[in-house]
């Protein structure tokens, strides 16, 4: 699910009035997602997303999210656009909630992408990562050394519940990354959770990027390797060479990536599979039975993690000049 926070159409069209948005035919929640909640508006008008904030999401990254998509938009990226208030804000609120509207983009996402969808998506990540340079806002990644450091502390305890020896795999896990993350790779603004479910594509066509609400300021390749995890492996676990080269070809044809970052790449790797199977690892101990959203699995990034730590080079992640 993710409607969490529910509306009323009186107060719903009571905070439409701040927008020249036209009039409130109907609205729907959605279910998809795990953050916030979400609402499909119809209008006499073109469709429109509004998104109450929920707990997770700071309400003073909020300029940062909305004022990206800004930016992205106007350099050319095709992502949903925040419609302004009738006094310029972008921000309102909503049966005692943040909450912004955005334009609706065209599309779905893929439940079983194949290689040529995977170089789309590294092109667009690196079409991302270009139209990003300027914006003036900053947000540190949260979810980065220290941030995994603050994640564990809460899950350690019971970790070993959830795979027996996984409390010195991640100590020692943490300690390898601590001491060797590469600290001056080129940086700007990044994704950070440019997972399947966060690209919609129109036929073959990738129709545009959503879901910026992890997107942050931290190395560029992090972002690239996030998606080699988030695309590139099979259901079975195995890393799909195949798709692994479309995805660093299509950023490359956007971004050549520096031979610092493609020597980085498994680190990066080891540290974006580390991140994902924290977080899931600290909401399947914490989600209560019967909560009415879908546990995400954190073996699923443990063993992308392992597949890392045996890589040599970035050559094996399918690069044809490493
Ligand atoms: N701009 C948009 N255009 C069309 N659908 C959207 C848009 N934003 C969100 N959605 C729909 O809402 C769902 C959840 O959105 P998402 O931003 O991923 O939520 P969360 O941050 O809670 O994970 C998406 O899977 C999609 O179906
Ligand atoms: N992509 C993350 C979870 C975040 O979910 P989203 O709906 O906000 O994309 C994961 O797979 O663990």
């Amino acid at each position: 699910m993710a409607v969490y926070t529910d509306i009323t159409e009186d107060d719903l069209k009571r905070f439409l009035t701040q927008y020249d948005a036209g009039e409130l035919t109907s609205y729907k929640g959605i279910a998809e997602g795990v953050e916030n909640s979400n609402f499909l508006l119809h209008t006499t008008r073109e469709p429109l997303i509004l998104t109450l904030y929920e707990k997770r999401v700071e309400k003073n990254d909020l300029p940062f999210f909305l004022g990206l998509m800004q930016h992205l938009a106007s350099h050319g990226l095709s992502c949903p656009l925040p419609l302004p208030r009738r006094d310029g804000a972008l921000l309102g609120e909503l049966s005692g909630r943040p909450a912004a509207v955005i334009s609706f983009l065209e599309g779905m996402w893929l439940r079983k992408p194949e290689a040529r969808h995977c170089r789309e998506v590294g092109k667009a990540l690196a079409q991302m990562h270009v139209a990003g340079e300027g914006f003036s806002i900053a947000r540190p990644n949260a979810l980065s050394l220290e941030g995994w450091h603050t994640l564990w502390d809460k899950s350690e305890a019971r970790a070993d519940e959830v795979e027996p020896g996984l409390q010195d795999e991640i100590r020692n896990e943490l300690e390898f990354l601590a001491a060797h993350w590469p600290r001056d790779l080129p940086a700007g603004v990044i994704h950070a959770d440019l997972f399947p479910d966060n690209v919609f594509f129109l036929g073959d066509h990738l129709s545009g990027l959503i879901d910026f609400y992890f997107a942050c300021n931290d190395q560029l390749a992090y972002d690239v390797s996030i998606c080699l995890n988030a695309w590139c492996f099979e259901k079975d676990g195995a890393y799909n060479i195949t798709k692994g080269k479309a995805m660093l070809d299509g950023y490359q044809s956007v971004r050549p990536l520096s031979r610092a970052e493609l020597d980085a790449l498994p680190t990066l790797s080891r540290g974006s599979a580390l991140r994902f199977f924290l977080t899931r690892l600290y909401d399947w101990l914490t989600t209560p039975a019967g909560a009415m959203v879908t546990k995400k699995d954190p073996l699923e990034y443990l063993r992308k993690l392992r597949f890392h730590r045996q890589i040599a080079t970035s050559a094996e992640y399918g690069l044809l000049h490493s």
